[in-house]
């Protein structure tokens, strides 16, 4: 097909199948999400977050040994090097964390001498290298910002709770720690999202790893994609409280605003992992420890189900309860970094495994062909 001609254009790629993918499958059919077969909602249930992400890039879960051998190399590899720490907290405070995220991965692939290895051994082991770092980039940054000295990674602990530890010094009780488990879990992987098809598009033209992961960062970072999850706080304090949803609506509403952390490109009839993490909301929530949050929250997906039957995608409920773990808002978008790295660097292998080339056609739109007018 020429670029002349006259197609059918397929704006935002809205259900344009583009490749076929082995990682999860999605079906809003069904309402149903699977990684590797398993639908996610047993994973939640069953596994840890590091049995998940074996899973996501081996195509099985691990049998004990295999656990023990890959949670023994992911613990190995959690300490960053004292350069990276320097270019770290040589960064502008008021920069967004997922700008120090971006420039941390870039810097990890500048330094990694397999950067330009491109086996599935080598990329299998900056996957998990990646893994392992992002907690500790992350922990910095919020502490840096608070004047506070970094915790060293500790590598007698798992994957949450050593990441709790480096952000506020101690481990909180099971189910704070079972309900960050289980949201890693949830934003693991979720197919051709804009995010990971940034990651294929990247590896396509065969370039590294770790570009693909900061493009992809990149991606994620927009309020219409994961940077959803914090534009629900902004939106939660904005309305302030729960007697105010209605009013604010119509506002909003009235003025095309997109109400953040509702709706969904492929699920019309809700994401299917929002009954697993509000079961964890809830859980958080018992103790009425939310207060009004938690009004003001139930509030607005009633009314937004009520007026426009537009259902919350996974960012509402994981908004407040990174909220109500005392997670600052900025950080909550970098912790689905710490998650969606699997399901990135599994589509990068992936990508390169059959690999084609992404580059789509475009319909010109513009001035007619023309001469260069003579220049003075
Ligand atoms: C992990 C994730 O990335 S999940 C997604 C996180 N993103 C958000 O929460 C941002 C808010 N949501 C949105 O902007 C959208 O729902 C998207 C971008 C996620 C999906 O968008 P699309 O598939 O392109 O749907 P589209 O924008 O065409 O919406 C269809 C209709 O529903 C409306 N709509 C969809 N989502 C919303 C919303 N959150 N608030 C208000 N209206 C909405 C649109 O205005 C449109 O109405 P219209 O037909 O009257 O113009
Ligand atoms: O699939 C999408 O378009 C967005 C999403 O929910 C995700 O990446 O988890």
């Amino acid at each position: 097909m020429s670029e002349q001609t006259e197609p059918t254009i397929h704006r935002g790629l809205a259900g344009v199948v583009v490749d076929t993918t082995s990682v999860s499958m999605v079906n809003p059919e069904t309402n149903s999400l699977t990684y590797r077969g398993y639908p996610v909602q047993q994973l939640a249930a069953a596994c840890t977050f590091e049995e998940v992400a074996y899973l996501i890039w081996h195509g099985e879960l691990p049998d004990p040994g295999q656990l023990e051998a890959f949670t023994a190399d992911e613990r190995s590899r959690r300490a960053i090097s004292p350069e990276l720490q320097q270019v770290l907290l040589a960064m502008p405070t008021d920069c967004h964390p997922m700008d120090v995220l971006r420039t941390a991965v870039s810097w990890i692939g500048a330094a990694d001498p397999t950067e330009e290895d491109a086996s599935p051994e080598a990329n299998l082991a900056k996957s998990v290298d990646l893994l392992a770092k992002l907690p500790t980039v992350v922990a910095l940054d919020q502490r840096r910002r608070q004047g506070r000295e970094p915790i060293a990674p500790d590598p007698e602990l798992a994957y949450t709770p050593n990441f709790f530890r480096m952000c506020f010094g101690e481990v909180p009780g099971d189910d704070v720690l079972r309900a960050f488990d289980v949201s890693l879990i949830l934003y693991a992987e979720h197919s051709f999202n804009a995010s990971t098809f940034t990651a294929r598009v990247v590896t396509s033209t065969l370039s590294d790893l770790h570009s693909a992961v900061t493009a992809a960062i990149g991606a994620l970072k927009g309020p219409l994609h994961g940077g959803a999850n914090e534009a629900v706080m902004h939106t939660l304090d904005e309305i302030g409280t729960a007697d105010r949803v209605s009013g604010w609506l119509d506002e909003a509403l009235a003025t095309k605003r997109k109400i953040m952390g509702f709706g969904h490109r492929v699920y019309k009839n809700g994401d299917s992992r929002v009954p697993t993490m509000q079961a964890e909301l809830d859980k958080i929530t018992a103790d009425g420890r939310a207060g009004d949050l938690r009004a003001t929250y139930d509030a607005l997906g009633a009314e937004m189900l009520a007026r426009k039957s537009i259902h919350p995608n996974l960012d509402y409920p994981s908004g407040l309860v990174y909220h109500l773990m005392g997670f600052e808002t900025a950080v909550f978008t970098p912790i689905f970094v710490m998650s969606r790295i699997t399901g990135w660097t599994a589509h990068v292998m992936e990508q390169l495994a059959g690999n084609a080339l992404i580059r789509p056609l475009s319909s010109y739109v513009g001035p007619a062909e023309r001469a260069v007018p003579p220049r003075s």
